[in-house]
C-alpha cells in the first residue's frame, strides 16, 4: 500500500502533467496543429434484418461531426436511434446489425489505441461491496500499464474521483447487503470515473442521466462538462440524453436531434431553438414541426454547413493519433482480478459465508445422524448413503452462489467490452479467488461429516475425502460459470444448473448401478461425463478398501471384505486406483475452465465488433465486403436514390 505522502506527490505530478498538457495544447494551437480526436460521420446507415427478405433501417443517412473540446448531445424521442448512433460511432454495434457510410477520425481511417476511447453504459454494473476508492483503484490497476508506479496509479484514481466530485464518498461502499451505499447519481459518477482513468480522448456516454432527478442529473453532467477544463486534454464527448433540464442542456456545446433515425437538427446547441423555429415553417404541432424539419433538413443551409465543416476537418492537421498505449500485463490483471474477486466474496455474506454456515449445519446433521457408524453389516449401507449424500447434495449446493456468478458476468461483460482486460485474465481471477473459500468449506464441514460418523481412520483417507469434496465443489462452480455465461438471467441459470446436475447425479452409477444403466444416453455418454461417477467411485474405494465387515447374509462366511462390497454391491471399477479417479476430477476442472474461456471468447465475438479498440470505418478502405453480398431491400427507394452500399462487417 502506498503511503499518503507518496499519493500526495503522485497527485501533484498528475496536476503538473495536466498543466503541461494544457500548455502544449495552447502552443499547438499557435502552430495550427489541432490536438485531440475529431470524429466525423457521413451518410451513416444502420439496419437490422427482419426475416429473410426485409430489413429495418434504424439510422437513415446521418451526417455530423464532433470536435475536440466539444460536448455533444444526441437527443430525440424514445426509440429514435440515439443509442444506436452512439454505438455505431463507438464501434460497438452488435454484429447482427449492418452499417454503411464513413466514420472517420480526424478525416482519416485510423485505429485508436486502447484507452483513448471510453464508453459509459447506461447501467451501473459495479461491484457493490467495494468502496468508491477501491473500485476506482482496482480499475486503475487493471487498465494502467505496469510501468506506472502503485502510488501514481493511486494518485490517478484519487484525482479522477475528485474530478467527478466524489471525494466525500471516497470510503463509502457502493452498495451491498445492509448498507445504504451510494445514491444513483453517485453510482453513475463512479461508472464514469472508471472509464476516464486512462484519460480517453473520445468519450461516449449512453443516457448518463437516466433514472436521476434533475439535481443529480446536473451534478453528473456538470462533472462531465468540466472534465475538459480540468485536465485540458481537449476531449471529444458525445452523450445520448433524454429530456434534459434547461440547466443540463446549457452544458452542451452541440446537438444532434433525431427522430425515427433521421436528423431533425444538427449544429450548435445554443442555436437549436432559433433554427428549429425558423425551419419549422409555421408548423404548429410537434409532429408537424418534426416532419417539416426532417423533410427540409438535407436541403437546408445547416446541412451544407455540416458537409463543408467535414471537408475542412479532413484538410486540417490534427497530428497523429495515438496508435498504441501500454496496458497492464496479463499477470497483473489476473492477480488484481483474483484479489478483487476475493474481497468481493469475503464481504458478500450470501456468497460463501451463508453457504459455509449451512454446510456446517448440514455436516453436524450428518454427524449426528450417522454418529459412530461402526463396523456392523448394516454400516455398509450407512457408509454408502453417507458418501452418496456428500458427493451429490453437498456439492449441488454450490448452485446457491449462482446470482453472484451472474453479477460477476455482468461486470465482466462491461469491463471486457470496454477493453479493461481479457477473458483469460477474468477466468484466472474467477478460478483462484474461490479456492480459499472452497478449501475452508472442504476442511471444516468436511471434518465434521468425516470424523463424527467415524469413517475409515488414517490421514491419507481423510486427505483423499477432503480432496474429492474440494474438486467436486470446484467442478460445480465451474459448471455454474459456464451456465452463467450462456443464460440471460439467474432464474433460468438456477433451473438449468439444477437440471444438468440432477441428470449427472442420476447417471453417476449409484442410483442405478453402472451395469444396469440403459446404454443409450445414460451410459454413453452421460455416465462417463458426469463427474459424480469418478467422485462416487473414488470415495467408495477410499472408504471400503482395507475394511472387513461381518457377513450375515451368506452362511459359513463370517466376514466380507471391502473390496468384495465394492465389486459386487456397488459395481465399482476396480481396474484403477482411487488416485486415478481424483486425477480425472482435477482434469475435469481444467477442462470445464477452458470450456468456460472458449464460450466467453466466442460469445464476445458474436456480440460486438470492437473490444476496447476503435477502428474508424470507410466502405472503400476498411470493411470487408463478403464475396457475394446479399443486398437486402431496405427502404428500397432511398437506397436506390442514394446508391448506398450495403456493407457486411466481418
Ligand atoms: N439489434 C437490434 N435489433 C432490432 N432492432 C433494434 C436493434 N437495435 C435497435 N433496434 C431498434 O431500433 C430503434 C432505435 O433503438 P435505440 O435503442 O437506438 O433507440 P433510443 O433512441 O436510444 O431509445 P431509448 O431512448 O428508449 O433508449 C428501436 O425501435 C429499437 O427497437
Amino acid at each position: 500500500m502506498a503511503n499518503n505522502l507518496e499519493i500526495t506527490a503522485a497527485l501533484e505530478m498528475e496536476r503538473v502533467n495536466y498543466n503541461d498538457n494544457n500548455n502544449n495544447n495552447n502552443n499547438n494551437h499557435d502552430k495550427v496543429v489541432e490536438e485531440g480526436v475529431c470524429l466525423t460521420w457521413e451518410d451513416l446507415w444502420v439496419t437490422v434484418s427482419k426475416g429473410r427478405s426485409s430489413s429495418k433501417a434504424i439510422l437513415q443517412g446521418l451526417t455530423g461531426h464532433a470536435k475536440p473540446g466539444e460536448l455533444m448531445a444526441i437527443m430525440g424521442p424514445s426509440g429514435c436511434g440515439k443509442s444506436t448512433l452512439l454505438d455505431a460511432l463507438a464501434g460497438r454495434l452488435s454484429s447482427k446489425t449492418r452499417q454503411s457510410g464513413d466514420i472517420l477520425i480526424n478525416g482519416r481511417k485510423e485505429t485508436l489505441a486502447y484507452g483513448t476511447l471510453a464508453y459509459v453504459t447506461q447501467d451501473d454494473t459495479l461491484i457493490t461491496t467495494l468502496t468508491v476508492s477501491e473500485a476506482v483503484y482496482y480499475s486503475a490497476q487493471l487498465q494502467l500499464p505496469d510501468s506506472m508506479s502503485k502510488s501514481k496509479k493511486k494518485g490517478r484514481a484519487e484525482m479522477t474521483i475528485r474530478e467527478m466530485g466524489l471525494q466525500d464518498a471516497m470510503n463509502t461502499r457502493i452498495g451491498g447487503w445492509g448498507c445504504k451505499g451510494l445514491s444513483g447519481g453517485q453510482k453513475r459518477r463512479v461508472s464514469i470515473c472508471i472509464e476516464i482513468l486512462t484519460h480517453p480522448k473520445l468519450l461516449f456516454l449512453d443516457e448518463p442521466t437516466s433514472g436521476l432527478d434533475s439535481a443529480a442529473s446536473y451534478h453528473v453532467m456538470s462533472g462531465i462538462a468540466s472534465l475538459d477544463q480540468r485536465d485540458g486534454s481537449r476531449r471529444t464527448i458525445i452523450a445520448s440524453i433524454h429530456q434534459p433540464s434547461s440547466e443540463v442542456f446549457q452544458l452542451f456545446s452541440s446537438l444532434c436531434l433525431l427522430s425515427s433515425g433521421k436528423t431533425v437538427y444538427f449544429g450548435p446547441a445554443a442555436r437549436a431553438n432559433e433554427d428549429i423555429e425558423q425551419g419549422s415553417g409555421g408548423a404548429i404541432s410537434t409532429e408537424e414541426v418534426i416532419n417539416t424539419l426532417i423533410k427540409s433538413y438535407k436541403a437546408s443551409e445547416t446541412y451544407q454547413q455540416v458537409r463543408r465543416e467535414i471537408a475542412e476537418i479532413s484538410k486540417k492537421d490534427y497530428g497523429a493519433v495515438e496508435k498504441e498505449r501500454n496496458h497492464a500485463s496479463f499477470l497483473t490483471q489476473s492477480v488484481v482480478l483474483t484479489r478483487r474477486s476475493f474481497i468481493n466474496m469475503f464481504r458478500d455474506l450470501g456468497y460463501y459465508w451463508l453457504r459455509f454456515a449451512i454446510y456446517v449445519a448440514l455436516s453436524l446433521g450428518l454427524g449426528t445422524l450417522y454418529l459412530n457408524v461402526g463396523f456392523t453389516n448394516e454400516s455398509i449401507q450407512a457408509r454408502g448413503s453417507l458418501i452418496m449424500f456428500i458427493v451429490s447434495f453437498l456439492t449441488f449446493m454450490a448452485i446457491g452462489g449462482f446470482p453472484s456468478f451472474v453479477e460477476d458476468m455482468k461486470v465482466f461483460e462491461r469491463e471486457r467490452l470496454n477493453g479493461h482486460y481479457g477473458a483469460a485474465a477474468f477466468m484466472m481471477g474467477n478460478t483462484f479467488s474461490a479456492v480459499p473459500y472452497l478449501l475452508i468449506i472442504s476442511v471444516i464441514p468436511g471434518s465434521l461429516a468425516y470424523f463424527l460418523p467415524g469413517l475409515q481412520e488414517g490421514t491419507e483417507h481423510f486427505f483423499y475425502f477432503f480432496c474429492v469434496i474440494f474438486a467436486c465443489m470446484m467442478l460445480v462452480e465451474s459448471l455454474m460459470m459456464i451456465i452463467a455465461s450462456l443464460v440471460p438471467n439467474y432464474l433460468m441459470g438456477i433451473m438449468a444448473g439444477a437440471g444438468v446436475q440432477g441428470l449427472m447425479i442420476l447417471g453417476g452409477g449409484l442410483f442405478r448401478l453402472p451395469g444396469d444403466l440403459p446404454k443409450q444416453f445414460w451410459r454413453y455418454p452421460l455416465h462417463y461425463i458426469a463427474f459424480h461417477r469418478y467422485a462416487y467411485q473414488g470415495m467408495f474405494k477410499n472408504e471400503f478398501e482395507g475394511l472387513t465387515f461381518p457377513n450375515n447374509q451368506v452362511e459359513g462366511r463370517p466376514t466380507i471384505s471391502g473390496e468384495e462390497i465394492l465389486r459386487n454391491t456397488w459395481q465399482v471399477n476396480m481396474g484403477h486406483s482411487k488416485w486415478v479417479d481424483l486425477g480425472t476430477l482435477l482434469g475435469m476442472i481444467a477442462f470445464y475452465r477452458i470450456l468456460f474461456l472458449v464460450i466467453i471468447k466466442t460469445s464476445e465475438k458474436l456480440k460486438t465488433v470492437n473490444l476496447g479498440k476503435f477502428m474508424a470505418i470507410s466502405p472503400k478502405q476498411s470493411i470487408q465486403v463478403t464475396e457475394n453480398p446479399i443486398v437486402t431491400p431496405m427502404h428500397g427507394d432511398q437506397i436506390n436514390n442514394h446508391q448506398y452500399k450495403i456493407i457486411y462487417i466481418k
